[in-house]
Order: C-alpha cells, then sequence, then structure tokens
C-alpha cells in the first residue's frame, strides 16, 4: 500500500476519480496544516503545496506533485535537496496558449487592438501608409500606395524563446498561418515537421534580429530571469513585437517600458508581468501598441480536465513504478 497525502484538501468529484484508481492506494485529503503535519509522516506521496515545515517531518516522501507549471515559487533548497522525485503539470495548455499568442499576433498585423479602440469612438480611419504618403485605401475600389501597417504574415518570422509544449504548438500553429518560424531551447533539437533545427540558446540575438514576433514560452529559471533586457530589445527588428506568455519575470519591466516608448520595439503583448497584478498607474496601461491580458492566457474550459488527469496519469506511474508524466528538474525549475 502507497499512501498519498493532498494538502490543501480538493473537492469531492476529484478525490473520487482519484480514489477510484487503486485499491492500492490510500489517499488522505486534508485541509488543516496541524492534520497534514502528522500525516505527512508516513506519506509516500504528495500533492498541494509543500513547504519546508512539512517536508522536514515527511519520513518515507518520495514523489511531490505540483498543483502548477511553473515551479520557481515551489521550490526551496530543502525539497532541491531531498531525494524524492518533483513532478508539474506542464503540458496543459499547449494549444489554448498557442491561440492566445495568436490572438496577439493577428491583432498586431491587422490593427485590431486600433481599431478597436477607434470603434469606441465610431472613428472610421484607415490606419497606416508610409510617413508623408496616403493610406492604402484612398476611396472606394483605388488601392495606392504601399502600406506598411498591415502586415502580411506569409512575410512575417515568428521565433520562439522555450520550444516546450506551449511553444512547440505556437510554432505549429504560425507555421500553419504560413509564417516562417525559428526557434531557441536549451534541451529540444526539433519541433517535428516545422523547425527542422531548434536552435541552442547561445543563438538568442539571431533570432531576435531575423524574427517580427518574438515570444517567450520559457520558464522562469535561475537562466530565464530578466533575460530580457535593453540590450535584447535592441536587437529586435524596430519593427518588431515581443509577445511574453511564459513568465513576467523573464522581462525587466522598466527596460521594456522604455523600448516602448523609445521606439525600440513596434509593441508588446502581454499576459505575464514582473509585477502581478500591474499596477493601475503602469505607463503601459496608456500605450497603444501594448496589448496587456491579465494572465489569463491559460484559461480555457478543457483546463481543470487535463490538470485531473495528468495527476491521475502520474499516480498510476508512481503506483507501478514508471517515469512520470511530467518529471521536473528541481534545480532548473521546470
Ligand atoms: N501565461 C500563463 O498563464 C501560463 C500558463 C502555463 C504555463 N505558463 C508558463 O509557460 C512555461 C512553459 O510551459 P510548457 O507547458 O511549455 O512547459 P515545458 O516544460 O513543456 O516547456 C518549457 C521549455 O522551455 C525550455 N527552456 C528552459 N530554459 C530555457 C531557456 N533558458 N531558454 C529557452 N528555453 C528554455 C525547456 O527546455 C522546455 O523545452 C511554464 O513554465 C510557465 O511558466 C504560463
Ligand atoms: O504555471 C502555471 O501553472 C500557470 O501559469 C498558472 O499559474
Amino acid at each position: 500500500m502507497k499512501k498519498l497525502l493532498i494538502y490543501p484538501a480538493i473537492d469531492s468529484t476529484r478525490l473520487s476519480r482519484i480514489q477510484e484508481i487503486s485499491d492500492q492506494l490510500i489517499v488522505c485529503n486534508v485541509s488543516e496544516l496541524s492534520a497534514a503535519l502528522t500525516e505527512i509522516k508516513d506519506a509516500d506521496a504528495f500533492f498541494g503545496k509543500m513547504t519546508p515545515e512539512l517536508l522536514a517531518v515527511a519520513e518515507n516522501l518520495q514523489w511531490v506533485q505540483s498543483p502548477t507549471a511553473s515551479l520557481e515559487h515551489y521550490v526551496f533548497p530543502e525539497l532541491v535537496d531531498h531525494p524524492c522525485q518533483l513532478t508539474n503539470m506542464r503540458g496543459l495548455f499547449y494549444d489554448v496558449i498557442a491561440d492566445h499568442v495568436m490572438g496577439f499576433v493577428i491583432c498586431f498585423a491587422r490593427n485590431l487592438h486600433r481599431y478597436i479602440r477607434q470603434q469606441t469612438k465610431s472613428n472610421w480611419k484607415p490606419i497606416g501608409g508610409v510617413a508623408g504618403k496616403p493610406n492604402f485605401v484612398t476611396g472606394p475600389g483605388q488601392v495606392s500606395e504601399v502600406d506598411c501597417s498591415h502586415l502580411h504574415l506569409s512575410d512575417c518570422t515568428l521565433g520562439v524563446v522555450g520550444a516546450g509544449s506551449i511553444g512547440a504548438e505556437i510554432c505549429r500553429r504560425a507555421a500553419a498561418f504560413g509564417m516562417q518560424v525559428c526557434a531557441v531551447d536549451p534541451l529540444a533539437r526539433e519541433v517535428p515537421g516545422v523547425v527542422e533545427e531548434v536552435w541552442n540558446v547561445d543563438r538568442l540575438n539571431d533570432l531576435l534580429s531575423i524574427s517580427d514576433f518574438v515570444v517567450i514560452a520559457a520558464p522562469h529559471t535561475p537562466q530565464t530571469e530578466k533575460l530580457f533586457r535593453t540590450v535584447q530589445f535592441q536587437q529586435m527588428k524596430s519593427t518588431g513585437y515581443l509577445i511574453n506568455i511564459g513568465r513576467g519575470a523573464i522581462v525587466d519591466l522598466p527596460d521594456l517600458t522604455a523600448a516602448l516608448q523609445n521606439g525600440e520595439i513596434a509593441g508588446a503583448g502581454l499576459d505575464v508581468f514582473e509585477i502581478e497584478p500591474l499596477p493601475a498607474e503602469h505607463p503601459l496601461w496608456q500605450m497603444e501598441n501594448v496589448i496587456i491580458t491579465p494572465h489569463i492566457a491559460a484559461a480555457s474550459t478543457r483546463v481543470p480536465e487535463r490538470h485531473l488527469e495528468t495527476l491521475l496519469e502520474n499516480i498510476r506511474c508512481f503506483l507501478a513504478d514508471k517515469p512520470f508524466l511530467t518529471p521536473a528538474d528541481k534545480q532548473n525549475w521546470f
């Protein structure tokens, strides 16, 4: 028999799905810290919010499951040093976050974010044209100058930083829109059928300089913290857009704000921020070339079921002594 401690307690529907897995599993679902401190002593496995206090009294613990994909706020030195295996909740959001990213890309390419602002003022005003030249639409049926402010996606390159489950799906979506795609990642070597060669992270500058859309889909790790500063924005095209759905801590917020204010980059689509919630007085809110969503890129009707399925599958692996579905590297936080 193996014992799984769940703390804080989960609802009865999810609990019964876990209990159905095996009669070889004792599931202990507790909401009080005092009960968790007692029950963890002989627990083999743990799901929920691990703390140094709980870990200190665990005598049997072999496996800890984090309820989130990201681990930067989950791991602590004693957990890193402990022999238990850590698993996370990656791989649940690949399609919905890739859709969110393509939403940003299409808005910027077609100026939808600007037209929505104009619509609130009943303002019929085609955006764009080259400086000093007329707009693309000069009158009914007439087409004149080349319009630089409405992009043709199949002329654009999208570069992904972090080609994991979300990043790879972004590559597939972008390729389906006819875009050229490139990616950097320390581990992934290809996105089958889409990116033949994923570059190592030492080629980040190459990616930044050729991409019209730079998408951060990496975790917050000791290596990615503040990976994007002024120097990286200066490597990007001044017509390029930054999209961040990974973690806010990867992008230095004052440097990003300055890059947008100085025209070093054309705009940004941001779901995550170094400071969350983004303070109401922050200048990003007022920039018309910035689209802000409040850390909801993963929100979807399917995610709760996938979250449970990942937990169930990892429990099955644990009981069968098989490799976990989502093993995580405690040292490197992903
Ligand atoms: N916006 C949101 O609501 C939301 C939701 C879920 C996940 N996320 C973030 O997205 C991240 C990725 O999720 P996933 O499911 O694709 O995880 P994943 O583990 O499948 O992929 C992460 C990828 O990033 C790569 N990586 C690690 N260090 C890197 C570096 N220095 N440079 C470039 N790439 C690096 C890894 O090798 C891996 O391939 C999560 O860690 C989380 O922080 C955000
Ligand atoms: O890391 C995760 O699981 C998502 O970003 C939700 O916070």
